[in-house]
């Protein structure tokens, strides 16, 4: 009765009031809690603002500072540091080992199904180890080294496609001309990861002769082209960024990020965006008919075999009992993570190197004299270097990786973690942290000579454990065949990079600002 004549009573005089108020109290009362010693965090040190919402990181991570934000509060308060009210970065890494490997590693929080393609969960997006098992399953012998030595002239042929365009860069008639090397880079990772697993190239480094044709056209009709036009980027960058794109508000809760998408896929809508995606979906769309036929044509006697090979990623997915749509999505989201990623990093890579001129040619210097072949190339000290700089140094993926403590709960070095926090750590602070690498930002292929274990263990481009990158061998051997080649064809000789530094966006998968890295020829 108190109760009523208390509280009910006055709440049900002002309906309207109570409509207003109701939530705003309650909003008062979870962010007292959020910020007292109640919660099961409040021993964490962090910024008042990060206990008190999960939108400051969400914030954070939209404009594309995250990472280095991150590693100013772990400058401030230490190793251990709350990045929200649920969400803790750790700076240490003894922590890798309980986070990503031991007993499986804990699970992906729900926010990487913001990540799903066409409604399908991708072996990159699902959360459920159970459900992820049986899709990695197969398609990992695809990225074992066996089959990766099998399948070598594949990613030589694209490498050396690479190399071309490169050498058409340095040709008399383009001096001067900045060359977008981002461009050419995400280029051969897409050629490297259709041709190879998806048994069909995407044929973006052949895609210029296209382009020119249609620039004569447009130049016919409404007079001379304008550089953009010459420079214009692949035909799946559209795609690559649109999904890259995504990592600035993949902390939403699902319900929320549909929306956010919806508007931004509104807002923002670009005719070549489009026409990206639809390219590419024909291409995949293509891409897994033939590896239904060929699976058909193999099970018919009689009928005749097709070209597409029965190993590919799509003819594993669909024997395996996976559906035509979802082996589509899966299709997609590796031309996705192995575009941008790899290219990013090859592109980093070679910046560097034409920004140091006695690196690019000790490595050439390296390479002509031990003339390796595939399996000598990782073994080259020097090379390994650059390519282990290039890793550190690129920050493909700079922010958290992050992952939910389990039921039992879980202790780092005294301190308690309750079931459900999300936990992680950077690559951008464990890669640039001065204690495990002196003198972090600059770029030291030398330094790899003889490293240390808090350098192998803290270097982690590719993720760890079970959810690492699947197909890092695949991509490490690009890396290593494509500045093997470069090098050894002299084609950055007098090349200069027209920006020392290359600007991110610290998204999951970082946005080169301006979408270009150049060079130009002396
Ligand atoms: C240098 C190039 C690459 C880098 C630095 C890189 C980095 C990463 C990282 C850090 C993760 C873990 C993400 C996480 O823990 O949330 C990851 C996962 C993944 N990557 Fe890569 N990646 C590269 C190339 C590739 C390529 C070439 C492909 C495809 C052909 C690919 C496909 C995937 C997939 C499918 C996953 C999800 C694995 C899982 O969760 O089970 N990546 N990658």
């Amino acid at each position: 009765m108190a109760i009523y004549t208390l509280i009910l009573a006055p709440l049900l005089a002002h309906p309207i009031l109570t409509l207003i108020l109701l939530p705003i109290s309650l909003l008062v009362l979870c962010s007292l809690y959020r910020v007292s010693s109640f919660h099961p965090l409040s021993h964490v040190p962090g910024p008042l603002i990060a206990r008190l919402s999960s939108l400051w990181l969400t914030y954070h991570a939209w404009i594309g500072d995250e990472a280095t934000l991150t590693k100013s509060l772990h400058e401030k308060y230490g190793p251990i540091v709350r990045t929200g009210p649920n969400s803790v970065d750790i700076d240490d890494g003894a922590a890798l080992a309980a986070i990503y490997t031991e007993k499986g590693g804990f699970v992906k929080p729900q926010f990487y199904a913001n990540f799903d393609i066409d409604g399908h969960q991708s072996i990159f997006s699902e959360t459920d180890p159970l459900r992820r098992a049986p899709r990695a399953k197969a398609v990992a012998v695809l990225f074992s080294t066996t089959s990766l030595r099998q399948g070598q002239d594949i990613i030589y042929k694209c490498v050396d496609r690479l190399v071309a365009r490169l050498s058409e860069g340095k040709k008399a008639d383009k001096r001067g001309k900045p060359l977008n090397l981002l461009n050419l880079t995400r280029g051969l990772a897409v050629d490297a990861v259709t041709s190879y697993l998806l048994g069909n190239t995407y044929g973006a480094l052949d895609e210029n002769g296209v382009r020119e044709e249609r620039i004569a056209v447009k130049k016919e009709v409404a007079g001379a082209p304008t550089m953009d036009e010459h420079e214009q980027g692949m035909s799946a960058s559209g795609m690559v960024d649109c999904f890259v794109a995504v990592g600035r508000f993949w902390y939403l809760p699902i319900w929320a990020f549909k929306w956010v998408e919806r508007f931004d896929a509104w807002w923002n809508a670009a005719d070549e965006v489009t026409r990206s995606l639809a390219r590419v979906d024909d291409y995949v769309t293509s891409v897994v008919s033939d590896a239904e036929a060929a699976i058909a044509a193999s099970k018919t006697k009689g009928e005749k075999s097709t070209s597409h090979p029965l190993t590919s990623y799509p003819a594993r997915l669909l024997q395996a009992g996976f559906t035509a749509a979802e082996t589509r999505a899966q299709c997609k989201d590796l031309m996705f993570a192995g575009t941008d990623s790899t290219g990013m990093n090859l592109a980093t890579i070679l910046h560097r190197l034409a920004l140091n001129p006695e690196y690019y040619q000790r490595t050439r210097e390296e390479v002509l004299a031990a003339n390796p072949g595939f399996d000598d190339l990782q073994s080259l000290p020097y090379l390994r270097g650059v390519v282990k700089e290039g890793l550190r140094l690129s920050m493909a993926n700079p922010s958290r990786l992050p992952r939910v403590v389990p039921a039992s709960g879980w202790t780092f070095k005294g301190t308690y973690f309750p079931p459900g926090t999300v936990v992680g750590c950077s690559p951008l602070v464990l890669h640039l942290n001065p204690e495990v690498f002196q003198d972090p930002h600059a770029f030291k292929p030398e330094r790899w000579f003889e490293p240390s274990e808090e350098m192998l263990r803290d270097a982690i481009p590719f993720g760890l454990g079970a959810r690492q990158c699947i197909a890092r061998n695949l991509a490490t051997v690009e890396l290593f065949c494509a500045v093997e080649r470069v090098v050894r064809a002299d084609v950055l000789k007098g090349v200069k990079a027209v920006k020392d530094k290359v600007e991110i966006l610290e998204w999951f998968n970082s946005k080169v600002v301006g979408e270009r890295i150049d060079l130009v020829w002396e």
